[in-house]
């Protein structure tokens, strides 16, 4: 391209009119410089078998006239052709009809510069229906001998129009041979090839005739759907460029270069030794101006002159260059030479100085800047452009929220939500809200304005919001509260503004903000005081407000889900703004089972769906929906990882392992001695959980690696219990100490195992002492520590007071293992040595080994598992050696030393 732009729009316009004057001097298929290919020369004659001759016309007659018109005069029409044969296309405004010289000089330019110049030459033969843009008119004309000459610009908009009426005869082409084909009458097809390629295509074309035979009536069909579509644009052959796309600029750009390289042929560069400038060029007075750049100068010519000077050669096209050694040797021998030659001191040859690369200069200082500039322009339009169909740097205060419309991606319904009926309840009365308002209204009753869905994560809110739209078939707006939050004040507030704008032209609809408490969050918070969070105050400002300006005929539900509903700040939560505060918590086992229920719909398997849900539900105490899915999932992943052609409970109860316990780790291999430690261990705590009255009911030991840092485990069934009084948490304390307490009994020394359990029993102790009121010595206080705070809740010597508490306790807790343990030593040397053997052990090897346990196990548990854990090693269970403490309230207050 710099060949371009070096050019002066003089130059250009001189170059353009050099060649354009040659070539109207050669026939039409003599192309200006490169060689015509063949399939010019058939066009051409093709083109006149298949029209009318025009009558020959004199010289001097008006050039102008449109040969290739449909517009034919009277007189023309009679000339071999029937009147009414071909109908007159009437121009559109701004096209004129084209004369020969212009479709010559038209053709000249595509065949030289489009790659795909077939279907362009195609389009050309149209062009005597159509006409050609005047614009474009007006610039052939210029580009002729005597017209004017084109300038720089020009050069660059002249592809866009020829681009632009090669899209328009295409078009036309195509009306013009399916109007043809319905008519039953052959199209016109212009045939670009070789008389010897012909010959060899017409057995091709036979064949092809019969497929189109074959496929005629389909064609047909599809042709007719697709005139049925009012307004649709045909299916045209172009160049497949839109004029707006950044590819058609550079498509644009290449071509024009490629214009410019045809208006201007033959500007190779040639090197030359000072002698042939000498010889060639200086001693015939034919320099008109040297220019020095560095250590090379070029030689500009009197073109005409050289042309003269050399007519048979081609010399006036190619620009010279020659090296010299230094300036001043070259200026030395320029004189010299000019004074041989006697040249007039005021004729002498002007010499200029160029720096070498002043576009390569400028382009590396202006380059980086021009592509920052540009980078950033792009990334300002890809970030805005998600946002509801706003684009560009404008749109970054656009909401982001997506919308979806009953017809088009909210497919969930309340079936598919299950167990949180109380929650659905609530949620529906808003279905009823939105879709019949009179119902309320006529009472006086006024719409609720939203409702906050709080719960742990994955319990479901974000899918009963979804379904809550699904249902009531009104557009669903969903957003995130972080995308509300961007680095540039003010953004949120606008995003906000935007939002509720959007939905209140959309009304009856739902707005769902998930997560809001990414801007909700209370303003008195030690986030919003130190952070200077000013965009997430105003950004919350803003949903205050908005929320206020609803009026009742607006029906605009506003529905937010959040895990933490303690932080938000209490103005979102008043009545008038989010009414309804909706808690959904983890699912119960009727619950679970529900959900499992939901889930297995889409998985293959031949269990009783009842008992099999049943069971999974007792087996996943504190799974929410989403471990649910994900365990069912899994599920079928094991199940088609073994090749098996149904999901059985076996696939179901190792993915409900994976789940809680993380990946079998095979690779952990322990040395025996640690293996006998691990077996002891765990033992410890089996025989606990077989003994201890209050114990959860105990699955299975296993001795296998599982998931981070866990060499062995003993799973048990906690079940949902709600409240916990202190003898199950003795029990299970006393549990929890079990494999520390017989890795004391049976070895010399101790490992660094027991810490996990230490640390839960310690958590458990301390509950106890400062929220459950279980310790005398401290009474019925509640100290509950606030991570934020650096000082304690309590007084020093209160907090003495908790530290023997706890230590009391858990020493308690000690001594009730130890007791029993030394007590039932014989029995956990069996369970250990069985469990080295086979590595896991389930509730029946426990009663093969211990005889059945002594105290009545929980209903649901006797219900699904009793008799039936013999599933065979399934790699292992959860990492947890005891339940976790998920926060029970005690049942009744008894100390430690009441129990048994
Ligand atoms: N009650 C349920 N019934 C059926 N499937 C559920 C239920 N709860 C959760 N799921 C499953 O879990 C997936 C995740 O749930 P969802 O995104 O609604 O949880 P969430 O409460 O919004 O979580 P978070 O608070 O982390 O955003 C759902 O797509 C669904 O497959």
């Amino acid at each position: 391209m710099s060949a371009m732009f070096r050019a002066s729009t003089r130059q250009l316009a001189l170059c353009a009119r050099q060649s354009l004057t040659s070539s109207a001097r050669r026939p039409t298929t003599a192309a200006t410089r490169l060689v015509l290919p063949a399939a010019s020369a058939s066009y051409a004659i093709r083109f006149k078998s298949s029209n009318p001759q025009p009558p020959p016309r004199k010289p001097d007659e008006n050039k102008d006239e449109s040969f290739y018109s449909t517009k034919k005069s009277p007189q023309k029409q009679n000339d071999g052709q029937e009147p009414g044969e071909k109908e007159e296309t009437p121009l559109a405004p701004g096209w004129v009809p084209a004369t020969e010289e212009d479709i010559r000089q038209l053709m000249d330019i595509i065949r030289n510069t489009l790659p795909a110049s077939k279907t362009a030459l195609e389009a050309i033969e149209d062009m005597k229906t159509i006409g050609i843009p005047e614009e474009l008119r007006d610039l052939l004309k210029r580009a002729r001998p005597g017209g004017g000459g084109l300038k720089l610009k020009d050069f660059i908009r002249m592809p866009s129009l020829i681009l632009n009426l090669a899209d328009e005869v295409a078009k036309a082409k195509l009306e013009r041979e399916q109007k043809m084909e319905r008519e039953g009458k052959p199209g016109f097809k212009f045939d670009s090839r070789k008389p010897g390629d012909r010959e060899a295509g017409q057995k091709e074309e036979g064949q092809q005739k019969q497929e189109q035979e074959q496929h005629g009536q389909k064609d047909q069909q599809q042709q007719q759907k697709g005139q049925g579509k009012k307004g649709e644009e045909p299916n045209v052959k172009t160049f497949g460029l839109s004029s707006q796309d950044m590819a058609n600029w550079a498509f644009t750009g290449v071509l024009a270069y490629f214009l410019h390289r045809m208006f201007n042929p033959g500007e190779a560069s040639r090197e030359i030794t000072w002698q042939e400038l000498r010889k060639n060029f200086l001693d015939k007075g034919l320099v008109e101006k040297l220019v020095v750049i560095k250590d090379r100068v070029r030689v500009e010519l009197n073109r005409e002159a050289v042309r003269a000077m050399y007519p048979d050669s081609d010399a006036a096209n190619a620009t010279y260059y020659f090296s010299i050694g230094s300036i001043d040797a070259f200026e030395r021998r320029l004189e010299e030479a000019q004074n041989d030659l006697g040249i007039p001191s005021s004729e002498r040859i002007p010499v200029s100085y160029l720096s070498e690369g002043q576009w390569g200069n400028m382009l590396l200082a202006f380059g980086p800047t021009v592509l920052v500039i540009g980078l950033l322009y792009w990334v300002s339009r890809k970030a805005g452009g998600g946002g509801g169909g706003a684009s560009g740097v404008f749109g970054i205060g656009k909401s982001k929220a997506k919308m979806f419309n009953h017809d088009s991606a909210v497919k969930v319904k309340f079936a598919d939500v299950a167990g949180m009926d109380e929650a659905k309840v609530e949620i529906m009365e808003f279905v009823s809200f939105l879709k019949t308002p009179e119902r309320f209204e006529k009472l006086g009753a006024k719409i609720p304005r939203g409702a906050i869905l709080s719960g742990p994560p994955g319990t479901g809110k974000t899918l009963l919001a979804k379904a809550t739209a699904g249902e009531s078939q009104v557009p669903f707006f969903s957003v995130s509260g972080s995308e509300f939050v961007e680095m540039f004040v003010g953004v949120g507030a606008s995003r906000v503004r935007d939002l509720f704008n959007t939905a209140r032209k959309n009304a009856p609809c739902i707005i769902f903000i998930d997560e809001i408490d990414a801007i909700g969050r209370s303003r008195s918070d030690g986030g919003f005081r130190h952070g200077g969070n000013d965009e997430r105050e105003a950004t919350l400002n803003q949903i205050l407000t908005e929320m206020d300006g609803f009026n009742t005929a607006e029906q605009v539900v506003v529905l937010a889900g959040t895990n933490r509903p303690d932080v938000l700040d209490k103005a979102l939560m008043r009545p008038g703004r989010f009414d309804r505060h909706i808690h959904i918590d983890r699912p119960t086992i009727t619950g679970r089972q529900a959900i499992f229920k939901v889930h297995l719909k889409k998985i293959v398997t031949n269990e009783d769906i009842e008992h099999l849900t049943g069971r999974l539900a007792a087996l996943t105490p504190g799974f929410a929906g989403a471990d649910i899915a994900n365990a069912v999932n899994e599920a079928a992943l094991i199940a088609a990882r073994a090749n098996a052609q149904t999901v059985e409970m076996i696939h179901f109860e190792r993915a409900i392992e994976r789940v809680i316990g993380g990946l079998e780790r095979k690779s952990l291999v322990l040395d025996p001695e640690e293996k006998r430690t691990v077996a002891y261990h765990e033992a410890g705590h089996a025989i606990c959980g077989w003994y201890f009255r209050w114990a959860d009911p105990l699955l299975k030991v296993s001795i296998i690696p599982r998931g981070q840092g866990a060499l062995g485990y003993a799973q048990y069934l906690p079940g949902d219990s709600y409240l916990m009084n202190t003898n199950q948490l003795m029990d299970r304390m006393a549990m929890t100490l079990g494999g520390r307490v017989s890795e004391e009994l049976h070895f010399p020394t101790v490992t660094t195992g027991a810490s996990d359990d230490f640390n839960k029993v310690t958590r458990m102790a301390t509950t106890m002492v400062t929220q459950w009121g279980m310790s005398e010595k401290l009474g019925l206080l509640h100290f509950k520590q606030d991570e934020n705070q650096l000082q304690k809740p309590f007084a020093e010597s209160t907090a003495q007071v908790i530290d023997a508490e706890v230590r009391r306790i858990v020493d308690q807790a000690y001594k009730q293992c130890k007791d029993l343990l030394t007590l039932r030593k014989k029995e956990v040397g069996m369970v250990a040595e069985e469990l080295l053997r086979k590595e896991m052990l389930t509730r029946d090897d426990l009663i093969r080994l211990l005889g059945p346990r002594e105290w009545p196990d929980k209903e649901e548990f006797s219900k699904y598992f009793d008799g039936q854990i013999g599933t065979p090693p399934i790699g292992a269970a959860e990492n947890t050696d005891t339940p976790e403490d998920n926060g029970p309230q005690p049942a009744s207050k008894e100390t430690p030393k009441d129990q048994a």
